[in-house]
């Protein structure tokens, strides 16, 4: 029998410098690690010594030691150490970052700059992460991140999620930005950056994670580029307003975590360099990391060379490929933890762990489920349902509906596309005069949260909707996109 805090069967584990223990979860189990002697991190957050980290929902992470350490874990299903990571790499791309913010604070502060460094800039880094599928753009956001905030100089970097697909600290289909002030930690695929403090109980000690996040309400980026843009630049303008009154946050500079469709794949190349100048633009980048790509990295470095810094940073060999379904499921993790809270049932034998810093019990969320009436709530999409984009269609062809134009939805209609949908409820508008009002606002609104429609009843005109808090959401305006989600 295993003695309370130690896991049946667990083993032990000694991994040398430099080393890391790569593990794949299978749905349904979970793992439970605890550094027993040494340091040790998961994707650049450092593990307490003696404290049991949960694990969960399909995750696939490695434990990565620089010193040598020891771990007590439980059985995955695939687990192997690897001696080859890039992590001396990324650790030399923190370095080379770090001087950066020394130089921007110095700068700030009009502290005396010493000879040899008289010539570089003071410019805060600013790096966009660019790579194809499964290439590890999320691992190396998190890992320099979460190397930045460890620092001990009190930076709180801004990570900006483009992928709509990612998730973030929002349900899936949104894009994202908050400044991190402490390090992210890494428990399920559907919590990827960590909780945000708008979707978990406010007792949370690690992470009070604020983001601003914009509805785009699709997984592909090539469903509605312009949007895209959009979004991208309402971000940028964002964090420029923020820049303005917070010249110190802005010395910690950002991080910009892309989707794969940016690198390759469907779509036209012309949408993708949009998308990619989209950025550059918005967030001011004056750095260009390509996760081993050798054919996107000659492409930024003969658009971009000239104007900032193109560097290609190698791929880790433990990144996994995640297959459709996969991502499907870790859809369908993400929206559950966003009503119900994060829940990993800990392996037997383990009474008390954490999940990323946090008590099991503290990230357990009641949702509620209302019956509102149809004339309640404003549901829009935007651009029609199915379209093409505008540069698909023939020379001299308009179309019905432009891609970034609001269409109300009528819940009474057969095929309305409500019944399950996700709705993002937005913020309500800054400016409450009539005459400050303009056509497209609504593309221009961030989210306030999300729900998801369980039930219509047409001939009542009512319908159910499940909410992760019993807010009222009467009067509001929500935009629906193309997930959907069933208990
Ligand atoms: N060194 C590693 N060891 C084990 N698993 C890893 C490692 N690095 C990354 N992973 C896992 O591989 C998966 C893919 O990584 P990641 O999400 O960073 O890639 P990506 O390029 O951002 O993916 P996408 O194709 O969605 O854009 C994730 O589940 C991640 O946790």
């Amino acid at each position: 029998m295993a003695s309370e805090g130690h896991p049946l069967e667990s083993r032990e584990w000694n991994l040398d410098p430099e080393t890391e223990y790569r593990f794949e979860l299978d749905p349904g189990t979970s793992l439970a690690v605890r550094l027993v002697r040494g340091y040790a991190e998961v994707f650049g957050s450092e593990l307490a010594p003696n404290k049991h980290y949960l694990f969960g929902s399909e995750c696939k992470a490695a434990i990565f030691t620089w010193q040598g350490c020891t771990i007590e874990m439980s059985h995955p299903s695939t687990e192997y150490v690897s001696e080859e990571t890039p992590m001396a790499a990324y650790a030399n791309l923190h370095i080379a970052f770090e001087q950066m913010r020394v130089r921007a604070l110095r700068d700030l502060r009009g502290s005396p700059v010493p000879d040899y460094e008289r010539d570089k800039p003071s410019d805060p880094p600013r790096v966009l992460i660019l790579g194809p599928e499964n290439s590890g753009k999320t691992t190396v956001c998190k890992i320099l991140i979460n190397y930045a905030v460890r620092a001990g100089q009190g930076w709180s970097p801004i990570l900006i999620n483009t992928d709509p697909a990612e998730g973030g600290w929002a349900a899936p289909g949104a894009l994202s930005a908050a400044p991190v002030h402490s390090p992210l930690p890494t428990c399920s695929p559907g919590n990827p950056l960590g909780s945000a403090a708008t979707s978990a109980p406010t007792a949370l000690s690690s992470n009070a994670l604020l983001p601003l996040a914009y509805w785009y309400g699709h997984a592909e980026s090539k469903r509605n580029p312009l949007l895209m843009e959009r979004i991208i630049r309402n971000i940028g303008e964002n964090i420029n307003d923020k820049y303005q009154v917070d010249l110190q946050g802005r010395t910690a500079g950002l991080i910009v975590d892309t989707p794969s469709s940016f690198a390759s794949g469907p779509g036209s190349s012309d949408e993708r360099q949009k998308l990619i100048k989209a950025c550059v633009d918005a967030f001011k980048i004056n750095v260009i990391l390509v996760v081993g790509h050798e054919k996107l990295n000659v492409e930024m470095q003969r658009a971009y060379a000239s104007l900032l810094t193109v560097v290609k940073i190698p791929k880790s060999g433990g990144v996994v490929e995640l297959d459709h379904l996969y991502r499907e499921r870790v859809h369908n993790y993400q929206l559950h933890i966003y009503m119900y809270g994060q829940i990993i049932p800990p392996p037997p034998g383990i009474s008390s762990a954490s999940l990323g810093g946090e008590t099991l019990t503290d990230l357990v969320l009641a949702p509620s489920s209302t019956v509102i009436n149809f004339g309640d709530l404003s549901i829009f999409r935007i651009g029609a349902e199915t379209m093409a984009p505008s540069s698909a269609l023939p020379i001299g062809a308009a179309r019905a509906v432009s891609e970034t134009q609001a269409v109300a939805i009528d819940p009474a209609q057969p095929g309305s596309g409500l019944l399950n949908a996700v709705l993002a409820i937005l913020a309500p508008p800054v400016n409450t005069e009539e005459s400050e009002r303009y056509d497209e606002e609504i593309l221009d609104l961030p989210i306030s949260g999300f729900i998801v429609v369980t039930a219509l009843d047409i001939k009542q005109r009512k319908m159910t909707i499940l909410a992760p808090n019993q807010g009222s959401v009467v009067g509001r305006t929500a935009i629906i996109g193309s997930y959907e989600w069933q208990e």
